[in-house]
């Protein structure tokens, strides 16, 4: 397993270099980031992804990842950057590789020191959600078929908010429980913040409470996100 920021209580903090991760929930373990890109850099994001063409989204539809049996719709479009697109998505890897305490490296297309190892993290996925858009709760690990020894998969999600949003288009863990309040948990969309997530627990087990999803978009503003998605180390 990778390293995990502890969480021991809501509001606890953690710095790193000019970070601030504030601890927003303890089980599943959510942390908020305020300010891990500029407003300049969240439109250079949003204006890559428009010139790269979004399409109608499928559900963890991605090279490494496979389909699950999740019954969540998601309403939005999206496309995906590679980490080579511009130095600014260079520069978001290096700033999730050290927000989360990972070597960069790893984060490569391939590891220097075999051909073999693929990148632990998967291309940027950004996500624009119209009026009325949403997505329901879900998991973003997803379930390797049981014969595969090494049951890799989604270990963490870096979810960056690339514009405010005023109304709807909350991110909602409908199964957060923290100081026995079974509330739930609920992120507006700022730009600029980002939030980690852990899909996983320490031991290696997923986490079933980190189940997650987007509220329907209510008003005339879009809802644009970047996903960052970073899995296990453990590479069969
Ligand atoms: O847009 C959000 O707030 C959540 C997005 C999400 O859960 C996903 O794309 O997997
Ligand atoms: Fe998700």
């Amino acid at each position: 397993m990778h390293y995990m920021h502890p969480a021991q209580y809501i509001g606890q903090e953690h710095v790193i270099g000019d970070w601030t991760l504030k601890v927003a929930s303890v089980t599943p373990r959510v942390f908020i980031i305020d300010n891990f890109l500029t407003p300049q850099e969240c439109h250079e994001i949003i204006r890559l992804g428009v010139d790269k063409g979004l399409k109608p989204s499928t559900l963890h539809a991605s090279a490494t990842a496979r389909e699950t049996n999740d019954t969540a719709t998601r309403s939005s479009s999206n496309t995906w950057l590679a980490r080579d697109t511009s130095y600014l998505t260079e520069d978001i890897y290096q700033r999730a590789a050290k927000l989360t305490n990972i070597d960069p490296d790893l984060f490569q297309k391939f590891h220097e020191t075999s051909a073999q190892h693929h990148s632990i993290a998967e291309s940027l996925q950004i996500v624009r959600y119209r009026k009325g858009e949403e997505y329901t709760p879900h998991h973003d690990f997803v379930s390797p078929s049981i014969n595969n020894r090494f049951q890799g998969t989604r270990f963490a999600t870096l979810l960056i908010y690339l514009n405010t949003v005023d109304e709807g288009g909350e991110t909602r863990f409908p199964r957060a429980v923290n100081n026995y309040n079974a509330a739930g948990l609920e992120i507006s969309p700022n730009a600029g913040t980002a939030v980690l997530f852990y899909n996983m627990l320490e031991d290696g087990n997923v986490d079933d409470l980190s189940q997650h999803g987007s509220n329907k978009i209510l008003g005339n503003t879009n809802k644009w996100v970047a996903n960052l998605w970073i899995w296990d180390p453990v590479i069969g």
